[in-house]
């Protein structure tokens, strides 16, 4: 038996990289069709057979997201523009939310920084992401994208943002092969069935880059409050220290979080983006 990651799907056949650099093209198993069927970013052990190899087994999952179905997602890139579309922290206070709560790393990439001068707000902003122990980095046309590149080293990770905030552009500049990867199989699979069904990894700078954005919608409907302020990263040292347990951080007194956000250690914006996804969360018809 061999161990690999899949890589890519098409239909029934799923292309396993082994931990040797060899893509194998195999099929899954009987046994293992009937429980739950493999998806792109599977830790799988394959057997070779005549004619054909076979997914034996898939590996505990460490996460998964559902659209598109990948699992073992390392970290997610909120691919932010600074103009056109505008920089809007809510939105990316928003996605940080959606990635923590998957469980996943996420990374702030502010791209078209040679769109702005060097007094803009938004230079601000990025400093206070990074004073908030995010990763953030810079990225345009003429920057230095080693920062970048060094963070998708033997990562996988998945691209999200805006329509037109440069997500291709700025693939296409780290890796010049990304381009003709993805014309290959948008031509392969034909264009609709690209968009919607198909999820491949990509090799980028010696790491794995999921083809399709994930945390496109902002539904927060499946949240519970507790578990949404748990996973953010900012909100972590104050847990556990508010009056009453089942603190949600709103209307309550003794709140840990709010003495935090009063005294400038959690920063206002945040909790506020927070505080209105929790109402939107309390407000929302349970549902059965
Ligand atoms: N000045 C400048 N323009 C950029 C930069 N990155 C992207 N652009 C431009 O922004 C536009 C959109 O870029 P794309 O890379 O297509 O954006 P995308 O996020 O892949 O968009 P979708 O495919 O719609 O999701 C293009 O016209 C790019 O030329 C940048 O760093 N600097
Ligand atoms: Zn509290």
């Amino acid at each position: 038996m061999e161990k690999g990651k899949i890589i890519k799907i098409i239909s029934n056949q799923y292309d396993v990289r082994l931990e040797s650099g060899e893509t194998l093209r195999c099929v899954a198993m009987g046994k293992l069709r009937k429980r739950s069927s493999p998806i792109v970013g599977d830790y799988v052990q394959v057997e070779r057979f005549e004619g054909s190899n076979g997914i034996q087994r898939i590996e505990e999952r460490r996460n998964e997201l559902r659209r598109p179905a990948i699992a073992n997602v390392d970290q997610a890139i909120i691919v932010m523009s600074t103009l056109i579309p505008d920089y809007s922290p809510l939105l990316i206070d928003r996605l940080i939310f959606q990635i923590c709560y998957a469980n996943i790393q996420p990374i702030l990439c502010v791209t078209k920084m040679d769109l702005i001068d060097a007094d803009s707000w938004i230079h601000r902003s990025i400093s206070e992401y990074r004073a908030s122990g995010y990763t953030v980095v810079e990225s345009g046309e003429g920057y230095d994208e080693s920062a970048l590149t060094a963070l998708l080293k033997d990562k996988v990770s998945v691209l999200t943002g805006q329509s037109g905030a440069g997500k291709s552009s700025l693939l296409n500049r780290i890796e010049p092969s990304f381009h003709l990867h993805t014309q290959q199989t948008s031509k392969a699979l034909g264009r609709g069935r690209h968009t919607t069904r198909h999820c491949e990894l990509h090799p980028v700078a010696g790491g794995w880059v999921a083809d399709t954005p994930g945390f496109s919608s902002l539904d927060f409907s499946y949240m519970s409050i507790d578990a949404l302020a748990a996973c953010i990263p900012d909100f972590q040292p104050y847990l556990g220290e508010c009056r009453f347990k089942d603190c949600v951080h709103l209307k309550e007194p003794d709140c840990a979080i709010k003495q935090a956000v009063a005294q400038g250690k959690i920063h206002a914006e945040r909790y506020r983006h927070y505080a209105e996804v929790a109402e939107q969360i309390a407000q929302a018809p349970v549902r059965y």
